[in-house]
């Protein structure tokens, strides 16, 4: 008899999109038993230590990042977060609010707002403009997740990726004498290298490209809503290329 190895991922249940993460993963992870036969999986709500503590892999939802911030402050969470997203052999990713508490560095945060660092990136929230404050794209993934040509990508109120940080951490650059700029109080410095996923191309009136996926080691960033898109190819990834690799190298 085979006995199956056990995977927790948690998914950050404080405020936002967490019911519909844990949808997701469940539902992939039924359609998928060839794939996952060799695993028991657990997905779990994170509200309190105890929760985080029995994780493989954490995921924080879409939402309000002040508010995630508040809370997990509130709740005596933000160290042992903090902790997490430091161990290497844990995975961890961030969708929209979550990528804004993942970053090192965020252009306006509200006033103390708190930011878990681990991606070597500066964040800007709200970062569409009004009059885009939600809009739907089909974008083709398959650079970075085999035969994923056509993902239907939700923005809400999303961030982007305004820079990537050098590291290590030079103080000058980090421009927390500018109003309204939030740094990272997490000492952890992610040393692998940010690789950048994907970048809207030409995207403003002044022809930037838009950074809205980032990888660093063990954490991944994006500005859209996965759990929303009623496609389950990010999540799959997700568990494959984080949570299954990490797990079987820990
Ligand atoms: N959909 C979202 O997660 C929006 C993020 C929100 N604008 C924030 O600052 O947290």
């Amino acid at each position: 008899m085979t006995t199956s190895k056990s995977v927790v991922i948690g998914v950050l249940a404080l405020q936002g999109a967490f019911r519909e993460h844990i949808a997701y993963f469940n539902e992939l992870i039924q359609q998928n038993p060839n794939d996952y036969a060799d695993y028991e999986f657990n997905i779990i709500e994170v509200k309190t230590k105890e929760d985080l503590s029995q994780c493989d892999s954490l995921v924080i939802p879409g939402g309000e990042s002040t508010s995630i911030s508040y809370i997990a402050e509130r709740t005596h969470l933000l160290p042992h977060l903090y902790e997490f997203i430091a161990d290497e052999s844990k995975s961890v990713w961030g969708t929209c609010a979550g990528m804004i508490f993942l970053s090192r560095q965020l252009l306006n945060g509200k006033l103390n707002q708190k930011i878990l660092g681990g991606l070597n990136v500066e964040v800007s929230r709200n970062a569409f403009g009004r009059q885009l404050n939600s809009f739907e794209q089909p974008l083709d993934f398959s650079s970075f997740i085999p035969g994923c040509t056509n993902f239907p990508t939700v923005f809400i109120r999303a961030p982007v990726v305004t820079r990537i940080l050098s590291n290590p951490v030079h103080s000058q650059e980090e421009d927390h004498h500018k109003q309204g700029v939030i740094m990272t109080e997490n000492p952890y410095v992610n040393n692998a290298s940010v690789e950048v996923l994907y970048s809207l191309k030409n995207y403003d009136s002044q022809d930037h490209d838009l950074i809205v996926a980032v990888k660093q080691g063990h954490i991944l960033g994006i500005s859209f809503h996965p759990e929303l898109a009623g496609d389950y190819s990010f999540h799959k990834w997700f568990i494959d290329e984080f949570v299954l690799k990490r797990k079987v190298h820990s």
